[in-house]
């Protein structure tokens, strides 16, 4: 009865936790900062034709290929205005489409190539969102967008940059991650920056369980002590299904819903790298009904094609989720994010229940509409 149809999906309001700014870029914004910054290695002028490049390269069946197509953007993100332009319209497009929190990542190391310092980047960037917040309230919406300081995990400067998010906390920085390609790569590589930011009582999340399986989610459960796991959707390989329907959780998939641990989900993602092989047949429909605590995000909306609403829009698709479900995984978000607990109550009662609440009684005045027209036309 209450399936959202595409309007209010748009309109719904909704967390976001898993974004990588370098994976976001309009496709015109690519073109416009490789000509101002003398970039000549894209593959497409045409912003039209580019954004179908990014798709199409990202559409390989491999992480380590998904990632190859990322030197282009971060190619272009090398200079203090090219980066206060792109987190500003990062804000400003993730408004528009109905996203009310997010926290959004990137790896400030990336971006020294023209001379920052990690510093001047991490400013840059905050100012960018600040300004795409203040543009998105001149257009009526409310958006609040926190940055997430990621460390390659090939790389050796995770303390680095552990340290930089925690210098920067409240101040934009909400918490740390890494990413980077799984296999090979083992998070335990970083304990140092982990256990810095325990001893700092601060929050991070690894990238894990999303081309490697559960050695990669026990490593950075169990040994890095993640708060959260990017993608994580690998859980599902200890979990068994039988035939007549019963379930068995193993012992790490009991521990992660157990401990209510967040798994930032990003179907379209994984359908690219091979995580999955169907909106229909991802793992987070069985996730959501044993009710792990699964959140719905984008990862690179544009290596995806994607934004936070056509993600629903698959997954409404695919298992019939309502306007309800639509609401529990966006609490679930909320409840998750890295902001104090006040704050995400607040957001929880006061922004996402009240949004849910007016899509959800639409249809009592639609109907009152219909009445009367059917009415004047009897008539
Ligand atoms: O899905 C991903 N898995 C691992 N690493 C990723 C993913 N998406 C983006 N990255 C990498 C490439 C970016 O340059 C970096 C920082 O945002 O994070
Ligand atoms: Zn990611």
């Amino acid at each position: 009865m209450n399936t959202p149809n595409s309007d209010q999906i748009r309109r719904a309001p909704k967390v976001l936790l898993h974004d990588h700014l370098d994976g976001g870029l309009r496709p015109g914004t690519v073109v416009d900062l490789a000509r101002e910054t003398g970039y000549a290695a894209l593959p497409e002028t045409d912003p039209g034709r580019l954004g179908a490049w990014f798709r199409a390269a990202a559409d390989s069946g491999s992480l380590e290929r998904y990632l190859e197509t990322f030197s282009h953007t971060v190619g272009v993100m090398q200079t203090r205005d090219a980066l206060v332009r792109v987190a500003a319209e990062c804000a400003e497009d993730l408004a528009a489409d109905g996203v009310v929190y997010a926290e959004v990542r990137y790896a400030p190391e990336q971006h020294l190539e023209g001379g920052l310092s990690l510093e001047e980047v991490v400013e840059a960037v905050n100012e960018g969102f600040r300004e795409g917040e203040r543009r998105a309230r001149e257009d009526g919406r409310r958006i609040r967008v926190g940055a997430l300081l990621t460390a390659m995990r090939h790389a050796a400067r995770a303390l680095e940059i552990a340290e930089l998010a925690n210098r920067y906390r409240d101040l934009g920085v909400v918490g740390f991650d890494i990413a980077g390609a799984e296999a090979g790569h083992p998070p335990t590589r970083h304990l140092d920056a982990f256990e810095f930011l325990k001893r700092e009582n601060n929050h991070f999340t690894i990238h894990a369980g999303e081309a490697f399986g559960l050695p990669s989610i026990w490593q950075a459960l169990q040994w890095c002590g993640a708060d959260r796991l990017g993608h994580g959707v690998r859980i599902v390989d200890d979990i068994q299904v039988g035939a007549d329907g019963s379930v068995k959780l193993g012992r790490l998939a009991s521990y992660v819903r157990d401990k209510r641990i967040p798994l930032e989900l990003c179907p379209s993602s994984n359908l690219q790298t091979g995580a999955a092989d169907s909106y229909a047949g991802h793992p987070i429909g069985l996730l959501r009904r044993l009710h792990f605590r699964a959140t719905v995000n984008t990862d690179n909306r544009l290596m995806s094609g994607t934004s936070m609403s056509r993600e629903f829009e698959h997954l409404v698709g695919a298992f019939g989720y309502t306007l309800d479900d639509m609401q529990w995984f966006s609490v679930n978000a909320m409840k998750s994010a890295f902001i104090p607990f006040d704050e995400r109550l607040a957001m929880i009662n006061d922004v996402i229940k009240p949004g849910y609440a007016e899509l959800k009684s639409e249809w009592l005045f639609r109907q009152t509409a219909s009445t009367s027209r059917s009415a004047v036309s009897d008539g």
